[in-house]
């Protein structure tokens, strides 16, 4: 398995060009299964999960095709299957994002059911359940959930919890019911109001995006578009936060600072001084030691879960005490023990950690357990003294293009380690 090997001590500096959305491009590849043309796709990152999502759409009998210009070219026409089968499934929860689509346009889908990962274990329920209510069938048999339905049919849906991809699945099954849908306590992500606005260039009528009751209007059907995906805003913050901790300064460019408010206060809260522009972000540390932070994950607006690994790793080495709850996921503090392995002063008390700043961290070899552990991880060993080893790296090429060239250009010492 390869690893990243880090040397520390070097702070980051200098410009690191944002990639699309892995979040965003996901959902926006599985909304051109209701397309009845070929729909453009510009911004795609080069990720792990994105290769997965082209094999898993190519299986079906979808036609893509990357350009020269990096543009992903998606012709959906020459579909022959409904089956998202487990061999895919398994390495990525975001494939459950087919089974909306699938069904709203083929009037049947057999999805694998995603399973639990390592960060907790993420029921289905809310999808089947939105499903349901859009009049189609669903059983689970055999480790997948099979879905039908005629035409679906609009309905009134309020969601139990906040769900990213669930919200996401039932706005894209939706726009070809039948009348009218309201979802409620919908997510108001970035990324969902992507993809909305990828449905929106395709013909779907949607109202109320970026706030929690999305109104769709059913259309009998939705064309060939093109759409650009919106940068990676768990990618920026990952960078600046490097930034922040190594004393540093850097400039993300082809960021989206509106995509980022909660996580841009906890950077100035830190001590950062922070500059935006239309389409980049700027954080100048000036050689300080960051300032420990309090933070408290939740649907957005609020502060993201996927950035917490990464402002765990900040609260190490910053001055004072940080105390983080995490409320979306209940097993989403494996990289602290990791930490500790480099000498963090963390203690875990259920879903909170509370982290004790220390003057230095030494390298050692540490583990990485998903994909923002990865990155916590990573960034610890930029400041930690001597060498780190990040081994089960492919976590981290799940969700970041190049994320050792871009460190590296940053300054930072760091190599990728062949298996
Ligand atoms: C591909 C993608 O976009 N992934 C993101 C998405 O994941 P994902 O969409 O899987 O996460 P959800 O927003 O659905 O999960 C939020 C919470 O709801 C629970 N839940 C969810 C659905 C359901 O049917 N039943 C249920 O109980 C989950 O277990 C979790 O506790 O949002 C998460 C929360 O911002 C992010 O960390 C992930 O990076
Ligand atoms: C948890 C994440 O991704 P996924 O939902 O694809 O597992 C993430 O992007 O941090």
């Amino acid at each position: 398995m390869a690893k990243i090997l880090i040397s520390g001590g070097e702070p980051l500096h200098g410009e690191v060009a944002i990639s699309g959305a892995k979040n965003a491009v996901l959902p926006i590849l599985a909304a051109c299964l209701l397309a009845d043309g070929p729909v453009t796709i510009s911004n795609v990152p080069h990720l792990h999960d994105v290769t997965t999502f082209i094999e898993l759409l190519g299986r079906m009998g979808v036609q893509l095709v990357l350009d020269d210009r990096m543009k992903m070219h998606v012709d959906p026409r020459t579909i022959e299957s409904h089956v998202a089968p487990y061999d895919l499934v398994r390495t990525m929860r975001a494939s459950i994002l087919v089974l909306g689509p699938l069904v709203a346009r083929f009037g049947e889908a057999e999805v694998s059911l995603p399973g639990g990962c390592a960060i907790g274990s993420r029921p289905v329920d809310q999808h089947i359940r939105g499903l349901q209510a859009l009049g189609a069938e669903v059983s689970v048999e055999n480790g997948y959930i099979k879905a039908r339905a005629r035409r679906l049919k609009g309905a009134r849906i309020a969601m139990d919890m906040v769900t990213v991809t669930g919200t996401e699945n039932i706005l894209m099954a939706a726009t070809l019911a039948e009348g009218t849908t309201v979802i409620e306590n919908a997510a108001q992500e970035p990324e969902v109001v992507d993809l909305a606005q990828c449905l929106v260039a395709m013909g779907a009528q949607v109202e109320g995006i970026g706030t929690s009751t999305l109104v769709v209007h059913g259309v009998e059907r939705l064309h060939g578009a093109e759409y650009e995906v919106l940068p990676d805003r768990i990618e920026t913050g990952t960078f600046l936060v490097g930034a922040a901790m190594t004393g540093g300064k850097v400039r993300a460019r082809g960021a989206r600072a509106s995509t980022l408010d909660a996580v841009l206060a906890k950077l100035e809260e830190a001590g950062a001084h922070l500059s935006t522009g239309p389409d980049w972000i700027e954080l100048d540390m000036g050689g300080r030691r960051p300032k420990a932070v309090n933070i408290v994950t939740a649907p957005y607006p609020a502060f993201p879960t996927d950035m917490q690994a990464q402002f765990t790793a900040l609260n190490c080495v910053a001055e004072g005490v940080g105390v983080i709850t995490e409320t979306v996921f209940e097993n989403r503090f494996m990289h602290a023990h990791e930490l500790q392995r480099l000498g963090a002063d963390i203690r875990l008390e259920g879903n909170t950690a509370i982290i004790q700043g220390v003057q230095r961290m030494s390298g050692a070899p540490i583990m990485a357990t998903d994909l923002r552990a990865s990155a916590c991880l990573v960034l610890a060993g930029l400041v930690a003294q001597g060498d780190t080893t990040v081994d089960r790296v492919y976590h981290i090429d799940r969700g970041y293009e190049n994320i050792e060239e871009k460190l590296g250009v940053l300054g930072a010492k760091i190599r990728r380690l062949p298996s």
